[in-house]
This record gives structure tokens, sequence and C-alpha cells, in this order.
């Protein structure tokens, strides 16, 4: 597997347009890329249509040599996982029961001594081991959305879509979630992309970037490429500076403009 990239894709809701023909990509495998864009920008629409929960108008999503919308819905859903922005689940299951059907998700329903043990090894590593018995109904924001985190992590795909995983998270967990998706991805040479607000965090966990606008893929590239001042205060309507923190990464001071 190589590349996912997108070419020529539109979309509509209704007689409303989001995307008139536009390409992503290519996003390489064994990295983190970050999505970024403000509010409405189609981040969630863009994520939905790689992941075949929404039909193209035009173009195709192309992973390696493959059309992914060529694919049946089961096939399209075995290479690609998507971890939307809100968590929804039967109030009458337990964390651990979310994530056992997560792991045995298009795989079939006998759960085997491996698996109970991939499920508890997984909640042990997403640092939620002692949720495993909690109702789902009973977790709070931040609790359910590593359950999502851990949900997504556990299966075994192509590409991973992440649509804001850290928006409910405390600043240690936002820092925990997103460095075990990083891990994760390079550990499994996977293709990750994580739709992010704060630019701060896209900028330190993600070798590439890249910035919707209005339905437009605007930039694309490292964070020192796309994060720079013109396109930000564009695209955003804010002002911004941007320097080197620590660990040479982009830190962006954000002002109103
Ligand atoms: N089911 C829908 N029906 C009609 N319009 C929709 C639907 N879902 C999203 N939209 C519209 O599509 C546009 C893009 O929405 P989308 O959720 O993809 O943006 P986003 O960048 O993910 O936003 P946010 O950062 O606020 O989560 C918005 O204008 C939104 O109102």
């Amino acid at each position: 597997m190589s590349g996912l990239s997108a070419e020529g894709l539109s979309f509509s809701y209704g007689s409303r347009q989001i995307f008139n023909q536009i390409d992503v990509g290519p996003v390489k495998s064994g990295q983190l890329t970050a999505l970024i864009g403000p509010n409405a920008s189609g981040k969630s629409t863009l994520f939905r249509l790689i992941a075949g929960l929404l039909s193209v108008e035009t173009g195709k999503v192309q992973l390696g040599e493959t059309d992914l919308t060529s694919l049946s819905t089961r096939a399209r859903l075995k290479r690609v996982c998507f971890m939307p922005q809100f968590f929804t689940a039967n109030a009458a299951l337990t964390v651990f029961d979310v994530v056992m059907m997560a792991h045995k998700q298009l795989q079939g329903w006998r759960v085997s001594e491996a698996d109970m043990i991939a499920v508890g090894t997984a909640l042990e590593a997403a640092g939620i081991g002692h949720l495993a018995e909690a109702y789902v109904s009973e977790l709070s924001g931040g609790q359910s959305q590593m359950v999502s985190v851990a949900q997504a992590l556990i299966r075994n795909s192509d590409v991973y879509l992440f649509d804001e995983p850290t928006s409910a998270l405390d600043l240690r967990h936002q820092l925990e979630v997103l460095r075990q998706i990083r891990s994760a991805v390079i550990a499994r040479n996977a293709i990750g992309i994580v739709a992010l607000h704060d630019l701060n965090l896209a900028a330190r966990f993600a070798d590439n970037l890249i910035l919707l606008g209005k339905g437009r893929i605007l930039a694309q590239g490292s964070p020192a490429e796309v994060l720079r001042k013109q396109s930000i205060a564009d695209t955003y309507g804010v002002a911004i500076e941007t320097t080197t923190g620590p660990r040479e990464e982009i830190v962006v001071h954000a002002y109103p403009s």
C-alpha cells in the first residue's frame, strides 16, 4: 500500500455544494497528517467521503492502486477506520463490550480467549483499563472519547481517520491520546489523518498538515509550510505569530485581527 489521495472530488448536501472538484493528498503512510480548518470547512464531510459513509458525486478516492469508490461497503470499511466526532453506543453496554464489538466488527462474533486478551490489552494501552466494566452511559465526555480511540486502534486497518479525537480531553489526555495515535500509525505503517482545531497540537504531532477552508484545500505540507501568517489569517480571520518551541516544533500564537 502507498498513499491515499482523492482526485476531482465533488459533493453536495442536497443543493448545497461542499466540494467542487478538489484534489487531496497524496497522504503518505507511516506518518501522521493533521486536517485543519475552521468550523464548517468540510473536515467531517471529507472524512465521510473517504470512509465511504457518503457517496462522491464525482471523483475517486485512491488507496495505492485501489480505487476505494469501487469497493463494496464492507470491503471499504475493512480498509478504512473512521472515528466520528461524536460517540454513540447503546447505554446498556460496557466499555469492554463496545471495544470488543469494534474488534470483532466485520469478522463474525465468535469470541476467543485471544480476543478477550486483545481487548483488555487495548484498554490498558489507552489508559482506560479501569473503565472496562463501566456502562458507556456513565462515562464523561472525555472518557467516551478515549473509548472511541480505543475502538479505532483495536481495528487492523490501512487508513485511520480521527475526527477531533481530543476535543473533550484535558491537557494530559490530549497529549497522551495523540502520542498513542501517532505511535500506532507509524508502527503499523498506516495512513493516519487527525482532524484538529488546535494548531499547536497539529504542529507538534503531525508530520504534514492539510488546510481546508470553505471547501477548498488551501495548503498541504509540513507545519512550517502550512502555518504561514497570511494563509492562517485568510482562513481563520485571526492574526498569528509563530515561534519555535523547545523541541523545534512550531508554536502558533493567535490574536484577534
Ligand atoms: N447532514 C448534513 N446536511 C446538510 N448540510 C450538512 C450536513 N452535515 C454537514 N453539513 C454542512 O456541511 C458543511 C461542512 O460541515 P462539516 O461538518 O463537514 O465541517 P467541519 O469542518 O467538520 O466542521 P466542525 O469543525 O465545525 O466540526 C457545513 O456548512 C455544514 O453545515
